[in-house]
């Protein structure tokens, strides 16, 4: 089985003998009810380095109070063992006291990049997750640290944090894992009722329609409000941004997407009570 270690000293014990036997080492963060997407991150970090250390930590400081950290899926057992049928070294499971020790007082706060689209949503996320992130990235002091493109702006948010505060590790992006209809793995698809999940294939779709008629010349205010329009009619009862951006640092883009360096479609709608994130290049 994959070994679970639940403290910082026993994550470190591990990684610090690997290191001194000359290996290379990859963290990959995640908040457990691990899919194919978590294990895509896995398989891509074996490519890179001998060791894989996966963290699951369901992190209470990236949900505000009214967000769903009580709902949010959780089973170590499973996760334990898609882990191990995928070859993961260690699981680091740390308990709420051991990242969070009573005092607890500090905060990464960050702007830019952090500050549109999901922290104009989610004011409370952005900090909560560089938070944990640079604490998981000094405690497992890995090589290389594995985050998914599905969450395309966090991963923009950790590469800005780990450039500001000199953080020694490479972060590294892997594309987006879909189910065959096109919809992004996530562990929040659990919530989706059958007839939700079937309406859900419509972001994809939507998106993947917006980014053909900006190809073909479209204006992209008009793309977005046909995209927003899809959803609407698909039955997302919300569509907090259905946006074109810039790819780096997530700025607003002007009337002509095909004219700028790397334009990058971000999206996030509700389908009953289920919030759905996404986002394509071109
Ligand atoms: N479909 C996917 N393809 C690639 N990476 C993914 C996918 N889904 C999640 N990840 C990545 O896995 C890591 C952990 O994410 P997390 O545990 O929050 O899973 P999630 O499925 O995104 O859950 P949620 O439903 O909370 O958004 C993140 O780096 C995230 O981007
Ligand atoms: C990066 C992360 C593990 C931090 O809690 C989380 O935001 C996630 O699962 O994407
Ligand atoms: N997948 C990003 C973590 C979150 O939405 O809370």
């Amino acid at each position: 089985m994959t070994r679970i270690v639940r403290t910082v000293a026993e994550l470190r014990q591990h990684v610090r003998a690997w290191k001194a036997a000359g290996e290379h080492v990859a963290l990959i963060p995640t908040m457990g009810a691990l899919h194919d997407g978590h294990l895509s991150l896995i398989r891509l970090a074996q490519t890179k380095v001998q060791r894989t250390v996966a963290s699951v930590f369901v992190n209470p400081k990236q949900f505000a109070p009214h967000e769903d950290f009580d709902a949010y899926p959780r089973g170590e057992a499973r996760d334990a063992q898609l882990l191990e049928t995928a070859g993961c070294d260690l699981l680091f499971a740390p308990s709420g006291a051991e990242m969070y020790p009573q005092g607890f007082a500090t905060t990464i706060n960050l702007t830019g990049v952090s500050e549109p689209l999901e922290g104009a949503a989610r004011p409370q996320f952005f900090g909560g997750v560089a938070t944990v992130v640079t604490k998981l990235l000094i405690q497992a002091e890995p090589d290389i640290a594995v985050f998914g493109e599905k969450d395309y702006q966090q991963l923009q948010v950790i590469r800005r944090v780990t450039r500001d505060l000199d953080l020694p590790v490479e972060i590294v992006g892997a594309p987006t894992a879909r189910a065959e209809d096109g919809l992004a793995l996530s562990s929040r698809n659990a919530y989706l009722s059958a007839g939700e999940r079937a309406a859900a294939v419509a972001l994809p779709n939507a998106m993947k329609a917006a980014i053909a008629a900006v190809r073909a010349g479209g204006r992209i205010d008009e793309a977005e409000a046909a995209g927003k329009a899809a959803l609407a009619a698909a039955g997302f009862r919300q569509v907090d941004y259905f946006d074109f951006r810039d790819a780096d640092d997530l700025s607003r883009l002007g009337p002509d997407a095909l004219n700028e360096a790397k334009p990058r479609l971000l999206a996030a709608a509700w389908l009953g009570k289920t919030r759905l994130i996404d986002n394509m290049g071109f």
